[in-house]
C-alpha cells in the first residue's frame, strides 16, 4: 500500500507563478511515520488537504497504490482510505467519548461483529479507561479529547492516519504520549501516518521527515 504525490503542484491565486509547491513527487509508505514539518504559512494545512482529498491539485495527481484518487472517487477515498485528525479535534462535544467513536463508525461503513467492545478496546489502546468514555467529550482536557479524535480515526480502519498539528495545545508529557500513539498506529499496525506539524520535537520522533520550505518540499536529512 502506498500513497504517492506526483508532479504535485498548487497556488491559490490566479498566477501560476505564484505557487506554494511546484512539482513535488514523494512516496508515502505502509508502516512508516511522516512528518510534514514547515513554518506557518509555509503550505502545511493545503498539502493535507491534497492528501485527504479535501481539495484537488491544480496539477499533478494524488495516487493512493497507483490510482488517482480522483479517479477512485474523493468521497469513497474520504470515506474509506483516510482518516484525518484535527487540531481542534473537531469532535461533537455534546456526546460522549464512547458515541463519538460509534458515529464514525455508522459514517464509515466499517462492520465489527461486537461494535461495543471494538470501541472500548480503541478507545483502551488511546488511553481512555471506562471511568472516562462514557463522560460528554466537552468535559474532557485538551488531551482526553485528542485521544478521543484519534480512536475516531482508527475505528474506521482506514489505512491512511493524517494528522495536523495533533500536539498543538498539548503540554510536554501528553505530546510525547499521542506520538507515541501514532508510532505504534504506524509500525504495529502497518498504516501510513502522516503527522503535520510546526514543532521540530515531534517532527524528529517520526521516520521520515518532509519538509517546506522556501517554497519546494523535499526530504529532511539530518
Ligand atoms: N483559501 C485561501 N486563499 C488564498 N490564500 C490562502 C488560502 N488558504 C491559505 N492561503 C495562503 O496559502 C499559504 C499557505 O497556507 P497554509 O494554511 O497551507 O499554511 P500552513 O503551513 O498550514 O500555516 P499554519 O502553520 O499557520 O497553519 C499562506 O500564505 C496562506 O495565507
Amino acid at each position: 500500500m502506498t500513497l504517492k504525490i506526483e508532479n504535485l503542484t498548487y497556488y491559490y491565486t490566479q498566477n501560476p507563478d505564484d505557487y506554494l509547491f511546484r512539482d513535488v513527487t514523494e512516496t508515502f509508505s505502509e508502516g512508516v511515520m511522516y512528518a510534514i514539518l514547515g513554518s506557518s504559512g509555509s503550505g502545511k494545512t493545503t498539502l493535507l488537504s491534497l492528501l485527504a482529498g479535501l481539495d484537488t491539485p491544480k496539477g499533478g495527481k494524488v495516487l493512493y497504490d497507483d490510482t488517482d484518487i480522483k479517479k477512485k472517487g474523493l468521497t469513497k477515498y474520504r470515506l474509506k482510505t483516510v482518516s484525518t485528525v484535527f487540531q481542534a479535534y473537531n469532535l461533537l462535544t455534546y456526546m460522549t467519548a464512547f458515541d463519538n467513536v460509534k458515529t464514525a463508525i455508522n459514517i464509515s461503513g466499517a462492520t465489527y461483529s461486537d461494535e461495543k467492545a471494538a470501541i472500548t478496546d480503541i478507545l483502551k489502546r488511546v488511553g481512555l479507561g471506562e471511568e472516562l468514555i462514557h463522560k460528554k467529550v466537552g468535559m474532557l482536557s485538551g488531551g482526553q479529547q485528542q485521544r478521543v479524535a484519534i480512536a475516531r480515526s482508527l475505528i474506521t480502519q482506514s489505512q491512511i492516519i493524517i494528522a495536523d498539528e495533533p500536539t498543538g495545545n498539548l503540554d510536554e508529557e501528553t505530546t510525547r504520549d499521542i506520538v507515541k500513539i501514532f508510532q505504534d498506529i504506524a509500525h504495529d499496525e502497518g498504516k501510513i501516518v502522516i503527522l503535520v506539524t510546526h514543532e521540530s520535537e515531534v517532527a524528529n520522533s517520526s521516520d521520515v521527515i518532509y519538509e517546506l520550505k522556501n517554497r519546494t518540499f523535499s526530504e529532511k536529512t539530518a
